[in-house]
């Protein structure tokens, strides 16, 4: 299955929203979502599920309209969360299996399955609100899967989770999308994303910024040079052509260096600080891509 985003756009009043936004998210591939607050990523996400209609755009799975019938076929995990907090984890679970057309038979052992997979088989008679967060996230991770979708729509599931909870959920979803399931999540936490979407996309002020795999947008953004050079003073690259301080402390400078600049002219001017004690050229992270498509 691919889920086909296609030139949405979305206003809140005066508010745009979504101005042209396209991507998509083929079979097999988990797409790390990636804006600021209030750049566009839930509303995108509404869309695609079809709880919330487009002004102009729309949103195919496998080349079809998300009508209601393919509605019941994607996983989604809304920010807001949407369970019943005084409802049974299991009587909840069940109930939302059934309601996206498993018999009662196959929900049961769906819930029994994804229970321990996730690690709150225990809790089953337990009320949802009677959980902890991070297991309240994880109840509805459950509730996301249960029905087995064709495409999960995730919306910041890493949020407030442990260490432990977030191997938990990252496990799931990369066996997810490796059983062909294309997989889209929002998220903050651009390390995460980085390390577990072969994808990205870039959302700022509701228009796409930059769609592609992790690899090629880190290889076509500026390269960072980390200079350890303790009696270099601040702003001592300043004026290098091609060159901005993105920070300087207690003499380690990291540099963003254009494509073709010179790093010996750099070497050069820093040395006539005193001693360099580290000189070395690294490809921009995820955070600094988001830094720098942000701030454009
Ligand atoms: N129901 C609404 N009424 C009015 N404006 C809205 C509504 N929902 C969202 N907006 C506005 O639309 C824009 C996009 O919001 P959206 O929630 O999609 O962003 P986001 O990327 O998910 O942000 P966050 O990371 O904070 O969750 C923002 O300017 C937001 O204030």
């Amino acid at each position: 299955m691919t889920l086909t985003i296609d030139n949405l756009s979305k206003r809140y009043g005066d508010t745009v929203a979504l101005d042209g936004v396209s991507f998509d998210v083929r079979p097999g591939e988990l797409f790390g979502f990636v804006g600021s607050n209030g750049a566009g990523k839930t509303t995108t996400m509404r869309i695609a599920l079809g709880v919330l209609a487009a002004d102009a755009g729309d949103v195919r799975l496998d080349g079809k309209p998300v009508d209601l019938e393919v509605r019941r076929t994607i996983g989604y995990m809304p920010e807001e969360r949407g369970l019943y907090p005084k409802m049974k984890v299991g009587a909840q679970l069940s109930y939302l299996a059934q309601l996206h057309g498993l018999s009662k038979s196959e929900a049961i052992s769906a819930v029994q399955r994804w229970t321990e997979r996730l690690g709150i088989a225990e809790r089953l008679g337990d009320t949802v609100d009677s959980l902890s967060l991070g297991n309240q996230q994880r109840v509805q991770l459950a509730a996301a899967l249960v029905h087995d979708p064709n495409v999960l729509v995730l919306d910041e599931p890493f949020s407030g989770l442990d260490p432990v909870a977030v191997d938990v959920m990252s496990e799931v979803l990369v066996e997810k999308a490796h059983s062909g399931v294309p997989v889209i999540f929002s998220s903050h936490q651009l390390d995460l994303v980085q390390r577990l979407c072969r994808r990205v996309g870039i959302i700022a002020a509701g228009r796409m910024r930059a769609v592609g795999t992790v690899d090629d947008l880190r290889a076509g953004g500026d390269a960072r040079l980390v200079v350890h050079a303790p009696q270099a003073p601040t702003g001592w690259a300043d004026g290098l052509p091609g060159v901005t301080t993105v920070e300087h402390d207690h003499g380690r400078t990291v540099l963003s260096v254009s494509a073709g600049i010179d790093d010996q002219q750099i070497l050069k001017t820093a040395l006539e600080t005193g001693p360099v004690h580290e000189f070395s050229l690294h490809q921009p992270s995820l955070t600094d891509l988001f830094r720098e498509v942000v701030a454009a």
